[in-house]
């Protein structure tokens, strides 16, 4: 049985009851951990902290994944740095923030100047709940993005995706490495880069049965699994 992608509103279904206390019973927080260590531990698989230290994390309106993923860079040794430039005012993602603070991980203003002094990007940008043409500020920082070559990590979906159909109008990042969380959506059967992982192992049996969602096992005690 191969495995499923999903949808845009399947993906949504699913994020709902992962945190309904009728099923998943998980907090936001507890996924977004879960979510971006996953990440941080499928970047140390293909990008090694010696030959790539400075890492860029690009975080969206709703990047609580880029976050928790900075932080887990720095301690597995990296150098990140965040680019955020629009923080919600929420207790969640201020308390993320502060973490990274109190860590002495920079939050940077200017994306051109970063990306010359970087070696990796994170993007956090844009989740499964993208959709339309991209908005302000992140279409600059998008094209930015675009017009450079170091090698760039996407969370989820590429951001710029349609999260069906794809880089459809060509406005989206090219990453080289995708790391899927909880399964891969639709756009993920276009990726032509290099790496693609899963990540997010918090499925229990019954509900990916309920989704049939077939997904692969595991390695020991591993957050991640490659795909191809
Ligand atoms: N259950 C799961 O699968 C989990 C998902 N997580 C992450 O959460 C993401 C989904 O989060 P969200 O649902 O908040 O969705 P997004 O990360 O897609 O963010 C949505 C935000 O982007 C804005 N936006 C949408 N379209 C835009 C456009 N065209 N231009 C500019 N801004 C736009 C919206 O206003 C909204 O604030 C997933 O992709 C994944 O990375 C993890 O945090 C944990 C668990
Ligand atoms: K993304």
């Amino acid at each position: 049985m191969s495995l499923r992608y999903l949808g845009q509103t399947l993906a949504q279904q699913i994020d709902v009851e992962l945190m309904s206390p009728t099923a998943g019973c998980f907090s936001i927080d507890q996924l977004m951990e879960l979510a971006g260590f996953s990440v941080a531990q499928a970047i140390t698989k293909v990008y090694s902290k010696e030959k790539f230290p400075r890492v860029l994390v690009c975080v969206g309106n709703n990047g609580g994944d880029g976050l928790v993923c900075a932080r887990h860079l720095h301690h597995f040794g990296y150098k990140p740095s965040v680019f955020y430039p629009k923080q919600p005012n929420k207790l969640l993602y201020q308390n993320l923030t502060n973490q990274l603070r109190n860590l002495d991980i920079s939050l940077i203003n200017n994306i051109e100047d970063q990306l010359n002094n970087s070696d990796l990007v994170v993007d956090g940008i844009f989740g499964f709940s993208f959709s339309g043409s991209i908005r302000a500020p992140f279409d600059e920082v998008i094209k930015t993005l675009k017009s450079s070559t170091i090698p760039i990590v996407s969370i989820d979906i590429p951001s710029g995706w349609n999260v069906e159909k794809g880089n459809i109008d060509n406005a989206g990042l090219e990453p080289e490495m995708l790391v899927s969380l909880t399964a891969p959506k639709m756009a993920a059967k276009f990726f032509k880069g290099k790496h693609h992982f899963l990540g997010g192992r918090f499925i229990s049996p019954a509900m990916e049965k309920k989704y049939e969602l077939n997904l692969p096992e595991y390695p020991g005690s591993d957050q991640c699994i490659r795909l191809n």
